[in-house]
């Protein structure tokens, strides 16, 4: 039986209230010391994780890039990721100055019907001077330094995945379609009660060409097997970023890079923290199958879309696994 409502919120427009309007986040909820799941956060069987379904002989790729020294940076990345819980009421949805900078609750609280748990706060970048105006001072610095450092890795990951395509050169302009802004995220998912009921992150795969994520070590990140049907753990590993192909890069190779579907589960002992850069073409830009994959006698299977286009159309339904492509899809 599903645990019964936990009391101070029998009302659903009390939650919403608290979590979302007030900018308590889950956090808040979590740091009341509820005994019992808030029915708002309780998904459908299909969307919960079911453990037999994880490949636990499976592994991901570990690359080993050995001039990347990151050991400080994570962990300062991880300090201010925790800090910046202090300033994020003055960036809720309704309060922040800017669209740069946002914090929020779950995903699209608005369109979802059962809630996520998982709080962040969300740095929009496309240069160091929009970032040092608008981004809250408590975490820039450091969000700023992890992103300097990982453009290394995104630069040299993007060249080799070109040339796997048989495009040598990464000119300007696509340089800047592959990589011309970043979303940096904060992600925050505190201890939840009844954490086998929910999720801290719903099915998805990201809108991004590349994702670059540095996690802590609690762990609860899963991506789908190549087989479709089972879920493998991805282990934090000490000084180890994880790679995910995003829907941008799919539709750009036409293909041949497949964005990889993941989802987080929520944690019933144990505060976790995550630090996505999504890696994104700019709002403005057009994307499709790259020109040279076309004239090379390649049939396109996407169509060209202007990228805020997609991005617009993720946000506007709840998590629903690989089904966003498809917007894309001739
Ligand atoms: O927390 C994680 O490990 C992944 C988060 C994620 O998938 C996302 O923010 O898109
Ligand atoms: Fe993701």
């Amino acid at each position: 039986m599903a645990p019964t409502l936990a009391q101070p919120f029998d009302d659903s427009s009390a939650l919403v209230d608290f979590v979302i309007n007030q900018g308590n986040g889950v956090k808040g909820l979590s740091e009341m010391g509820l005994k019992a799941l808030p029915k708002q956060y309780i998904q459908p069987l299909e969307e919960r994780m079911c453990m037999t379904n994880v490949q636990a002989q499976e592994s991901i790729p570990i690359i080993d890039m050995s001039n990347w020294h990151s050991p400080e940076v994570a962990k300062s990345i991880c300090e201010a990721a925790s800090r910046w819980a202090e300033v994020k009421n003055n960036y809720s949805k309704d309060h922040s100055p800017s669209n740069n900078v946002r914090f929020g609750t779950s995903f699209t609280p608005q369109a979802e019907k059962a809630l996520e748990w998982k709080d962040y706060l969300s740095l929009f970048y496309v240069s160091k001077e929009e970032a040092y105006a608008l981004w809250p001072t408590i975490c820039r610095e450091q969000v700023l330094d992890f992103m300097e450092k990982s453009e290394v890795v995104i630069k040299q990951l993007l060249q080799v995945l070109m040339k796997g395509l048989h495009v040598d050169e990464v000119d300007e302009t696509k340089q800047s379609l592959l990589m011309g802004s970043m979303r940096t995220n904060l992600n925050y998912y505190p201890i939840c009660p009844n954490p086998e009921l929910t999720v801290g992150v719903g099915r998805h795969s990201d809108i991004s060409t590349l994702t670059i994520l540095l996690q802590d070590e609690v762990g609860g990140l899963f991506v789908r097997g190549n087989d479709g049907d089972n879920w493998i753990h991805i282990p934090p590993i000490k000084g180890s970023l994880v790679i995910n192909v995003g829907d941008a890069l799919q539709i750009i190779s036409n293909g041949k890079y497949r964005s990889v579907e993941h989802r987080v589960v929520a944690n019933g002992s144990k505060n976790r923290i995550s630090v996505p850069i999504f890696v994104n073409p700019r709002p403005g830009d057009i994307i499709g199958p790259l020109s040279e994959l076309v004239e090379n006698g390649e049939k396109p299977i996407y169509k060209q879309i202007l990228y805020s286009d997609y991005v617009k159309h993720f946000f506007r339904k709840a998590h629903d696994g690989k089904k966003t492509v498809e917007f894309a899809e001739l």
